[in-house]
């Protein structure tokens, strides 16, 4: 009856509003917080193409468990990508609800950030478009990367990004996730004042800094490793051996020791 009521007045019967929104947005913050990690983790990762093929396949490997299972389960990566999905899928219905859903909020919210002429609040905008796009880029590449973990590695993944046409794609996700995800961990910051010290008003401007400094380092970052995925693609595509999976150079000179009789 309570609920109800509630659901009526938007109070209960004791005139108190629910404490479910400021739930909601912690679960937001904490959401956000573990996917702006993550993502650093994840560009650091995704760039060992840059250091070598070998290199990227032994991260791959790594990620697979190949130190507890002889070349590696694909589904442990499998279920990594299904829990990250999950998290991502809370952040954004959590989301959901800061989006405008009709032209008048739009318009509204488009004349008081215009008035103000406030930077923090025309990021907001940022944060909003970005997190859109997202729904369609973000669940695009995670759904693949869960039900095809086991073509992760230097080829498989140059010929998804170049013969299997991801580039286009890759190009606008990168841009949403690394704008949007460098603006949520400032504001994080601002709104829980992790850093504020004695001088608030001078940490946020280092913040600012750091955020603007973050964001130009993952973008040239990402750029990078997206080339050197496309032209490893494309070389792979040129040679005709699309589909190919890549063989580590340790595995290489062990088959011609062993094929030379020079290990028996
Ligand atoms: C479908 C995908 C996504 C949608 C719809 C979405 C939406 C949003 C929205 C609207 C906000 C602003 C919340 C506010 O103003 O209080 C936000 C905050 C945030 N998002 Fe996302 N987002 C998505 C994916 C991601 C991803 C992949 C990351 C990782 C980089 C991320 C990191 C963050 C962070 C760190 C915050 C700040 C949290 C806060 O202000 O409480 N989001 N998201
Ligand atoms: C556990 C989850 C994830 C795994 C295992 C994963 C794995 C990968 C891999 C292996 C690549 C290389 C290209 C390929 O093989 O197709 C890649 C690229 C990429 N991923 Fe993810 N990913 C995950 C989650 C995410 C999320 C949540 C986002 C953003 C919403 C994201 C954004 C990107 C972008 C933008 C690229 C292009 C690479 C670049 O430009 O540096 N990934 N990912």
């Amino acid at each position: 009856m309570s609920d109800l009521i509630e659901g009526y007045l938007g109070k209960t019967v004791e005139r108190k509003k629910s404490r479910v929104p400021a739930k909601l947005d912690y679960i937001q913050s904490a959401t956000g917080l573990f996917l702006g990690l993550f993502m650093w983790g994840h560009m650091l990762f995704v760039s060992s193409i840059l250091v070598s093929k070998d290199f990227m396949y032994t991260i791959t490997k790594f990620f697979e468990a190949s130190f507890i299972f002889d070349g590696g389960e694909p589904i442990i990566v499998s279920a990594i990508v299904l829990f990250v999905f999950i998290v991502f899928i809370v952040h954004a219905a959590m989301g959901m609800r800061k989006l405008p859903s009709n032209f008048k909020q739009y318009q509204v919210i488009k004349a008081h950030a215009d008035s103000m002429g406030h930077e923090d609040t025309k990021l907001w905008f940022i944060q909003a478009f970005t997190g859109f796009a997202m729904f369609f880029l973000g669940s695009v590449h995670l759904y693949i990367m869960m039900t095809n973990a086991d073509t992760i590695g230097p080829y498989g993944s140059a010929d998804r990004v170049w013969s299997a046409w991801m580039w286009p794609l890759y190009i606008l996700l990168l841009l949403a996730v690394e704008f949007h995800g460098t603006i949520g961990l400032y504001r994080l910051a601002v709104k829980w004042g992790w850093f504020d010290g004695s001088d608030p008003k001078a940490t946020r401007k280092k913040l600012k800094m750091y955020k603007k400094a973050l964001t130009w380092f993952f973008l040239i970052l990402g750029f990078a490793t997206l080339a050197a995925y496309m032209k490893i693609g494309y070389e792979h595509k040129q040679a005709g051996k699309v589909g190919e999976r890549y063989t580590p150079t340790a595995q290489i000179m062990m088959d011609y020791n062993i094929n030379s009789g020079r290990v028996a």
